[in-house]
C-alpha cells in the first residue's frame, strides 16, 4: 500500500441558520445568522484509525450553535463567534482551535414597528473568528453591496497589443458588487459601530474621486479605512467590474452620449486587492479558508 500522511484538517457543521429574537422588552430586536463551526486539533485517529473518541459530532456542534445563541444572545456576530470559539477550545482538551464564520442578513423595522421587520437586501455582513490556541483573529466584512457611478470614471493608458480592441474612455459607468473583509488587530472592538463606519467610509470614498481604474478605487477605499481605524490592520476586496457598454445605436440613427448601456453580466473583470498597514504583521493563516480573496 502507498504510504500517505494526513495533512491539515478541519470539520464541523456548515450553514446553521440561527435567528435570535431578543424579547427583553416589547421592542424586539433580531439577529439572523448563517453560522459555520469547524474544529481543528488532534483529530488524527478519527481519520487514520476510525477512532471517534475525539470526534465532537457535527450534530453536537450544530446544537451548541443554537444553545449558545439562546444562552448568551447574539450581541454582534463577532462576539457570538468568539463565544463559540471559547466554548469549543475550553470544553475539549484536544480542540486547539478552529474557525467560526457567519453570514448575517439584516432586518430593518417596518415603519419603526416594535416587532415587524423587512429584510434589508443591501448587503450580507460577514464575520470570521479564527482560534489558534489562545490567539483569536477576528475578520469582519460584507458582500453584495452593489454600487454604480454614472460618470467620474475612465480607463486609459493601458498597454495595446494585437489582441486589444477596448477603446480608451475618460467617461464611463463604473459599477461593482463590493465584497470586502478586514482584519482587526485587537478584540476590544465595538463591532457593530466599526462595521457601520467602515461601510460608510467605503461608500464615501467610492463617490469622492475620479476613478482611473477600479484597482485605484479599491486602494483608496482600503487606505481610507486603515487611516480611520487604528484597530484594523488589513483589508481585502474582491470586486467584479460590472461592465456597462454604451450601446451603438448607429443602426437606427440615434445618438448615444453615454446614456443607454448594455449591462453585461459576464464575463466580468475581477479585481482583488489587499491593503495592509505598513509594518503590521502579516496574518496569512487567519485568511485560510476564506474563499474568493487574494
Ligand atoms: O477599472 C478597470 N480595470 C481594469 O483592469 C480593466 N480592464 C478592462 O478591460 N477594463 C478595466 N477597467
Amino acid at each position: 500500500m502507498t504510504n500517505v500522511v494526513l495533512g491539515k484538517t478541519q470539520y464541523g457543521k456548515a450553514e446553521n441558520h440561527v435567528v435570535r429574537v431578543n424579547r427583553t422588552t416589547d421592542r424586539h430586536t433580531l439577529r439572523d445568522l448563517v453560522v459555520t463551526s469547524q474544529l481543528r486539533g488532534d483529530f488524527d485517529a478519527v481519520h487514520t484509525h476510525g477512532d471517534n473518541a475525539h470526534c465532537v459530532a457535527t450534530d453536537t456542534q450544530k446544537n451548541t450553535v443554537f444553545a449558545l445563541a439562546q444562552k448568551h444572545d447574539i450581541t454582534t456576530p463577532e462576539d457570538y463567534l468568539g463565544i463559540l470559539a471559547d466554548h469549543f477550545t475550553s470544553e475539549f482538551d484536544w480542540v486547539s482551535g478552529g474557525r467560526w464564520a457567519a453570514d448575517e442578513h439584516a432586518w430593518a423595522r417596518i415603519n419603526d414597528h416594535d416587532h415587524c421587520f423587512v429584510q434589508n437586501k443591501d448587503e450580507i455582513r460577514t464575520a470570521v473568528v479564527v482560534a489558534d490556541g489562545d490567539q483569536r483573529t477576528v475578520i469582519s466584512g460584507f458582500k453584495g453591496l452593489t454600487v454604480l457611478k454614472s460618470t467620474e470614471s475612465g480607463f486609459v493608458g493601458y498597454p495595446k497589443d494585437q489582441y486589444t480592441t477596448l477603446p480608451e474612455t475618460e467617461d464611463r459607468v463604473l459599477s461593482t458588487d463590493i465584497a470586502t473583509r478586514w482584519r482587526y488587530n485587537t478584540d476590544d472592538v465595538d463591532y457593530d459601530a466599526a462595521y457601520e463606519d467602515v461601510k460608510s467610509i467605503i461608500l464615501d470614498k467610492f463617490t469622492d474621486h475620479y476613478s482611473r481604474a477600479l484597482q485605484e478605487t479599491l486602494y483608496l477605499m482600503g487606505q481610507a479605512v486603515i487611516e480611520a481605524h487604528p484597530e484594523i490592520d488589513e483589508i481585502k476586496f474582491s470586486c467584479p467590474n460590472k461592465h456597462h457598454f454604451v450601446y451603438d445605436l448607429g443602426f437606427c440613427g440615434e445618438s448615444n452620449n453615454n446614456e443607454t448601456h448594455y449591462a453585461a453580466d459576464r464575463p466580468y473583470g475581477l479585481i482583488e486587492a489587499t491593503i495592509r498597514r505598513e509594518d503590521a504583521p502579516e496574518a496569512e493563516a487567519a485568511w485560510d479558508g476564506i474563499a474568493g480573496f487574494c
